[in-house]
């Protein structure tokens, strides 16, 4: 399988219709990028951003889905829903969620397998707290995030990994390189385990937390990096064009 690179931002809850004047500079910009760009905006731009980003190249992704595809879940927007707005990936499993609404793993791998069902590419995010970092216990915390979040059927087609450490996320902390390193080598061979020896390769793992332009290509030149999951940095087209370029060269 060809396996591009996938730079993909997470706007969270920022943003309303001004802001979609920064995707339509990123469509001007970079016309026939070499890597996948990915951006996931708020639910209520999805529908105008793939508007946006409909002649180009850049998809347009959604920040979490429910698992049903349909039903009595006031609030809840589905998989087949984001898909009908246009969205063609979903992010799931962000710590954010996970911390914030109580997702587990095992919700995680049930939205994973709607997202699937609906033709979206799954974004599943794992991390570590620092206190589970400075635990020496970021092995095992990942191995069980990961076990639980990927259901059967996962390929690295239809799923993407984003190792995003929580205590990097909006801090402008980093791990060091040999720390991503190591927990991304390690991500590839569970995925060999689950899915069978070769299956890894196929996979795109996400770098994700306090990723500038400043620090985007020393990270990308880490092996098994093969992208990142940007949050501020890609609420500007100025920030996160820069990034684009760096996983590119
Ligand atoms: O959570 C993130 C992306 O999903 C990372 O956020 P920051 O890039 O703002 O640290």
């Amino acid at each position: 399988m060809m396996k591009r690179k996938l730079a993909a931002g997470n706007w969270k809850m920022n943003g309303t219709t001004p802001s979609l004047a920064e995707l339509q500079a990123l469509v001007s910009v970079h016309k026939t990028p070499s890597v996948d760009i990915l951006i996931c905006p708020p639910a209520t731009l999805i529908a105008q951003a793939a508007g946006i980003s409909a002649d180009s190249t850049i998809m347009i992704g959604a920040q979490d889905c429910h698992a049903a595809a349909s039903g009595a879940h006031t609030g809840d927007i589905s998989a087949p829903m984001l898909a009908d707005a246009g969205a063609g990936a979903v992010i799931l499993g962000h710590s954010e969620r996970r911390e914030n609404h109580n997702e587990t793993s095992d919700l995680v791998a049930k939205k994973a397998l709607a997202a699937h069902a609906a033709s979206l590419i799954a974004l599943v995010c794992l991390g570590e707290t620092l206190a589970q970092r400075e635990g020496a216990q970021t092995l095992d915390v990942i191995a069980d995030q990961l076990a639980g979040s990927l259901p059967d059927g996962t390929t690295g087609a239809n799923t993407v990994i984003a190792y995003e450490p929580i205590w990097a996320i909006g801090t402008g902390l980093t791990p060091s390189l040999e720390q991503i390193g190591e927990v991304h080598a390690f991500i590839r061979s569970r995925l060999d385990d689950r899915f069978g020896a070769g299956a890894a390769q196929d996979f795109r793992l996400l770098y994700g937390g306090s990723v500038k332009p400043e620090n985007a290509a020393e990270i990308f030149a880490t092996s098994n990096v093969d992208g990142a999951l940007v949050g501020g940095a890609s609420l500007k087209a100025d920030d996160f064009s820069p990034i684009i370029n760096a996983l590119e060269s």
